[in-house]
């Protein structure tokens, strides 16, 4: 079943537009920080999803602009139909509506009709959730420098929470995550109880974001262990004589250099 076939064009370009812009201006600090940092955007949207309301708010400016209006021609019905439709699908992109919007859509699947509206829009908000979230089902040459940036991105933010004593988020603290931990735990318990329920309705995305993500999980499983066997050796060779006189030339309580791990932040470079 093919999704051109069965949604309106109109529909099309509502996700087009929402894919392209639902990150627009977004700063590198989550919701969290903005709200317990109390920033302006989290001032201005009553802390409710700021950061999502920004990013529409940023995209209707662009638009507005008469040298990227790309709705120019548009009668002001549909206008009104695609700017509803834009507000709802980045505003689905807060993760902290994940489990709501992914329960709603569970509960509509087995009755699904794409003739109603509720149906087709919860199907809208789900396709641009799995879109903005599927990093992980591109080809791994692709995806790896992309987390690479995610993770520093996380790793700055933790950091700026600890210097502003403000609450840190765990899956952001270098301290406690690692590449491979953070994905296993992502793929495992987001990714894939998501994409598994949108492939009930499109039986073809196993094969194109599935199978990859599994592939994925694999890879990660695999660094985790690697990552593992290194720390054991290395608690080792520390209680080792030989290593001893190695160790009286190192500071203490280094710990060997991993490639695997990103790199530390630059908080200037966000
Ligand atoms: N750990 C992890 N988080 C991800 C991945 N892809 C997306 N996310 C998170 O999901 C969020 C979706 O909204 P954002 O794009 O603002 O920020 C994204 C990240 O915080 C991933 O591959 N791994
Ligand atoms: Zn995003």
């Amino acid at each position: 079943m093919l999704l051109p076939c069965k949604v309106e064009n109109v529909d099309l370009l509502i996700m087009l537009t929402s894919a392209v812009c639902h990150d627009l201006d977004h700063a590198g600090y989550n919701n969290a920080y903005q709200i317990n940092a109390r920033t302006e955007l989290a001032l201005r949207y009553n802390d409710i999803s700021p950061l999502e309301n920004h990013h529409c708010a940023v995209a209707f400016e662009i638009l507005q602009k008469k040298e990227s209006n790309i709705f120019r021609n548009l009668s002001s019905d549909q206008y009104k139909r695609i700017r509803e439709g834009i507000i709802k699908c980045i505003l689905a992109t807060d993760m902290t509506r994940h489990n709501e919007i992914l329960n709603k859509f569970k509960s509509i699947l087995h009755g699904f009709d794409f003739s109603n509206k509720e149906h087709k829009d919860l199907l809208m908000m789900v396709l641009i959730k799995v879109s903005d979230i599927s990093n992980e089902a591109r080809p791994m040459e692709v995806a790896e420098p992309w987390l690479d940036c995610l993770l520093q991105e996380f790793f700055n933010q933790s950091d700026v929470e600890k210097l502003e004593g403000l609450p840190v988020s765990p899956f952001m603290d270098r301290d406690k995550v690692t590449k491979p931990s953070s994905q296993i735990g992502f793929i495992r318990f987001v990714l894939l109880p998501l994409f598994v329920e949108l492939a009930n309705l499109f039986p073809c995305l196993e094969h194109h974001i599935i199978d990859p993500v599994r592939k994925a999980l694999d890879y990660y499983t695999e660094m985790e262990k690697a990552l593992d066997k290194e720390k054991q050796n290395w608690a080792q060779n520390q209680e080792a004589p030989e290593a001893r006189q190695n160790l009286d030339q190192k500071p203490q309580n280094q710990k060997p250099s991993d490639p695997r791990r990103t790199p530390r932040t630059d908080v200037s470079g966000i």
